[in-house]
């Protein structure tokens, strides 16, 4: 772990109900432990307002899961981001692969919502990751380079996060391996201190199949500065669980 302050963040995909947040938002309340780490929380966009009120006084962020990269516009069923902004959030996941698998997202067009991310005032969550198809071929390096290169805003990278997220191991039980984490996340940081002095400050984030069990030794490797975590977040006691796994 990097002197950077982890972020263990949970991203709720297309579930929960206001009860679900309810129970999550108490359930946070009565936790008597901590975490050294950053907390966020990106909720289904509808209980985004909702949930920025129910952890009112707790220590979590809330974010958007998407964002249009303009500000406003005829754009049916999309969310800006001043109006994630205006709701509370303050961050926002772009490029994540289930958007760019069911939306045919690009690199483009995920660095625009980056930037339409920034100019709201929000942090964008840039996700990147290889195929299993990629992977075998021995692209990985390749692919989540070229990934970054083309979805990050331009300029300052200070408020950019990045989440590397291996495709085959989102929701599929697979993580990738400590190795293969850090072979990857020494080469984004290449990367990005390559690119920009600021790159230093990108935290770098792994997303896939993390759970409490595989958490600690996930937070531990070099080069990982937080978590994304899909499924294991709507629990709220594994969230605290991986939430705890922070290393000092
Ligand atoms: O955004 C989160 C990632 O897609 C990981 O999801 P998962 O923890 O359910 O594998």
């Amino acid at each position: 772990m990097s002197a950077l302050k982890p972020l263990i963040a949970g991203n709720w995909k297309m579930v929960g109900l206001p009860a679900d947040l309810k129970s999550f938002a108490d359930a946070m309340r009565a936790w008597s432990g901590g975490s050294r780490g950053g907390l966020l929380i990106c909720p289904p966009a509808t209980l985004l307002a909702a949930a920025v009120q129910a952890f009112d006084g707790l220590p979590i962020a809330v974010g958007g899961q998407d964002c249009h990269a303009k500000a406003s516009g005829a754009h049916t069923g999309d969310i800006a981001a001043p109006m994630i902004a205006a709701a509370g959030g303050t961050f926002v996941i772009v490029g994540h692969s289930e958007r760019r698998a069911d939306h045919g997202e690009t690199d483009a067009q995920v660095k625009a919502k980056a930037e339409a991310a920034l100019a709201a005032g929000l942090t964008p969550i840039i996700c990147i990751g290889e195929s299993l198809a990629q992977r075998q071929a021995g692209e990985t390096l390749a692919v989540v380079e070229a990934s970054l290169r083309g979805s990050l805003p331009s300029g300052d990278l200070a408020r950019v996060v990045v989440a590397y997220e291996p495709v085959w191991a989102i929701g599929t039980g697979l993580t990738a391996n400590a190795d293969q984490i850090a072979e990857v996340h020494a080469h984004l940081r290449k990367v990005l201190l390559s690119i920009d002095g600021t790159g230093a400050a990108v935290k770098l984030l792994y997303g896939g199949s993390v759970k409490p069990g595989n958490a600690a030794e996930i937070l531990a490797t070099p080069d990982v500065n937080g978590v994304l975590v899909g499924g294991a977040s709507l629990v709220a006691a594994d969230f605290q669980a991986i939430a705890s796994a922070c290393p000092a």
